[in-house]
């Protein structure tokens, strides 16, 4: 068996996901499941892009232990800079430069020749290397790339102190043979290639993310990066759970192990996914909802006669279990610490009491607590999602007619503590609620999408609604959860407004 180094990128490339913009302790909380869930290094962020993403980054390299900390830079001394003093305080610190290789990334979008950028990705990883042991080089779009040119960079950018290089699939396009192909002319033409590791980073735009990552590791990749959930730029990045499983459940076929902690995968997947905003679809591999259910009744049969019939992986592998002690109305504080522990949750006394008075007023409006509701609730306190609000909903009223168009007034505390009120319709209930916000805020606002679930099942369910739009330019999502559709539609679009105060706040410190 080889053991595959699993590089995460969810916090960096998973946030380039359209709409996703993640705040501070968001992507802390998500590093500190990473590393749980056993990551061997965690890409943090791209610290030259923004005050806040450096910010995060800093942070979740000062609270990291076990896994490496990568921070993305350009290849410019500046990023590299921006890079270096946000993961600096790390205990395993790794800068990762990036430039183009292919002909039409170099050509039409840097503008320059290929002399020219082997001579900037030499020079840059050794200015990198001057700073950090640690640095992955990645030639971005490698596999539109000509190999004789892609070999001759690499060479060199391992004499320059490169550890880790990196092929993308940026655009993915390739197909399992030629992206197999790709890493074995590296390792049959690169006189160094030995000394480093090669990874594997594939975007899934014509579905072949696994195939191909798979076919890089057959090939030589020691490194597979990728997202949970396979989210990521347009349609994503491999989903590190479905190689994970992969190689778990055909170890009879492919001799390859990871060190993730398997049963880490349920809870990683669903904190990701609230705190992104991206649903994970029923169906999807591995952490779908429907993953482990069965409706057909020659299914169902089957499963009752001997479960292996149609289920290839048991629930309890992933950490997906049903949980019997039920939380309502007349539980106390004991037993609900002890829920805290077990989904995962460490909050100091003040958050606990927090959550525990939250969790006393669903009781009072839904019958049995269950335990994604206490997740969404946890996960609110455990990252201060309402520690920092600068409008607060304070009142507001919907009144919809099937012959008229609905009409909304709403109040709303102002950051000064002035309560302001207005009025105001439109084509459905949401809509008249958030065109009269839009109203008394007097911000620049589109939304740009809106999204509802239900958390949970049946008549009492939790609304969750995650949100998306541009306030003055800024992009910003938001999300809220309440038992009413419309208060929780109404939340997340006030916490989106209240987000642009809050980056616009830390920019400024
Ligand atoms: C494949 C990937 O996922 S790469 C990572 C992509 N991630 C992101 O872009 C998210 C964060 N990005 C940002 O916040 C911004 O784009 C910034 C802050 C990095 C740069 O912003 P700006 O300075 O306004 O530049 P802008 O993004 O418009 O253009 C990129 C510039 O970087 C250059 N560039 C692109 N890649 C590289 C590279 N790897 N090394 C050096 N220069 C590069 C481009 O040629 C262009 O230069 P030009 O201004 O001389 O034409
Ligand atoms: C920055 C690089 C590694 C990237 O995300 C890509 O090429 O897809
Ligand atoms: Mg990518």
């Amino acid at each position: 068996m080889t053991t595959i180094k699993i590089f995460d990128t969810t916090l960096r490339d998973g946030e380039q996901s359209p709409g996703v913009n993640l705040n501070q302790l968001e992507k802390l909380e998500i590093a500190k499941q990473l590393e749980r869930l056993g990551v061997d290094v965690m890409e943090a962020g791209f610290p030259a892009s923004s005050q806040g993403d450096f910010e995060a980054v800093k942070k979740i390299a000062d609270t990291i232990t076990e896994s490496s900390v990568a921070a993305l830079a350009r290849a410019n001394k500046h990023d590299i800079d921006r890079a270096w003093d946000a993961i600096k305080g790390a205990k395993k610190p790794r800068i990762h430069v990036f430039i183009a290789t292919s002909p039409i990334h170099m050509k039409d979008k840097l503008k320059k020749t290929p002399e020219e950028v082997i001579d900037i990705a030499v020079k840059m990883v050794s200015y990198a290397k001057s700073k950090c042991d640690d640095i992955e080089f990645s030639a971005e779009d490698a596999s539109r790339s000509e190999l004789p040119f892609l070999a001759e960079i690499i060479e060199k950018v391992i004499d320059a102190g490169a550890t880790v290089i990196n092929l993308p699939d940026t655009v993915g396009y390739t197909t399992p043979k030629e992206y197999g192909e790709m890493f074995k002319y590296m390792k049959d033409n690169v006189k160094n290639i030995d000394d480093v590791d090669l990874s594997t980073h594939c975007h899934d735009d014509l579905g072949m993310a696994l195939i191909n990552s798979i076919a890089g590791v057959e090939n030589g990749a020691t490194q597979v990066e990728g997202t949970i959930n396979g989210i990521g730029e347009r349609a994503g990045n491999v989903a590190l759970e479905e190689l994970a499983v992969t190689f778990e459940i055909r170890k009879d076929f492919y001799p390859f192990d990871t060190n993730l902690t398997l049963k880490e995968i349920k809870r990683s997947s669903d904190i990701i996914s609230k705190l992104t905003g991206m649903v994970v679809p029923g169906n999807k591999a591995v952490v779908g909802r429907n993953a482990f259910a069965h409706e057909a009744g020659i299914h169902q049969d089957g499963v009752l006669k001997n479960a292996q019939t149609y289920e290839i992986i048991t629930p309890e592998l992933v950490g997906v279990t049903s949980n019997s002690l039920v939380l309502g109305k007349h539980s106390g504080r004991h037993a609900f610490k002890d829920k805290i522990k077990q989904l995962g949750f460490q909050l100091d006394e003040d958050k606990a009491s927090i959550a525990f008075n939250q969790f006393k007023q669903l009781t009072d409006r839904k019958k049995e607590v269950t335990d994604d509701d206490l997740f969404v609730i946890l996960m609110d306190v455990q990252t201060d999602i309402k520690a920092r609000v600068q409008y607060k909903l304070t009142n507001f009223k919907v009144t919809y007619d099937s012959n008229n168009s609905p009409s909304a007034s709403v109040s709303l505390e102002t950051p000064k503590n002035e309560i302001i009120t207005g009025e105001g319709t439109g084509n459905g209930s949401v809509e008249s609620l958030y065109n009269t916000i839009e109203q008394l805020i007097e911000e620049d606002i589109q939304l740009t999408d809106f999204t509802l679930s239900s958390i949970g099942r049946g008549k009492d369910a939790l609304a969750e609604v995650h949100v998306s739009m541009t306030v003055n330019k800024q992009v910003v999502s938001g999300r809220a959860t309440a038992q009413d559709v419309l208060e929780a539609s109404a939340n997340a679009f006030i916490n989106a407004i209240n987000r642009v105060f809050i980056i616009q706040a830390d920019e400024k410190e």
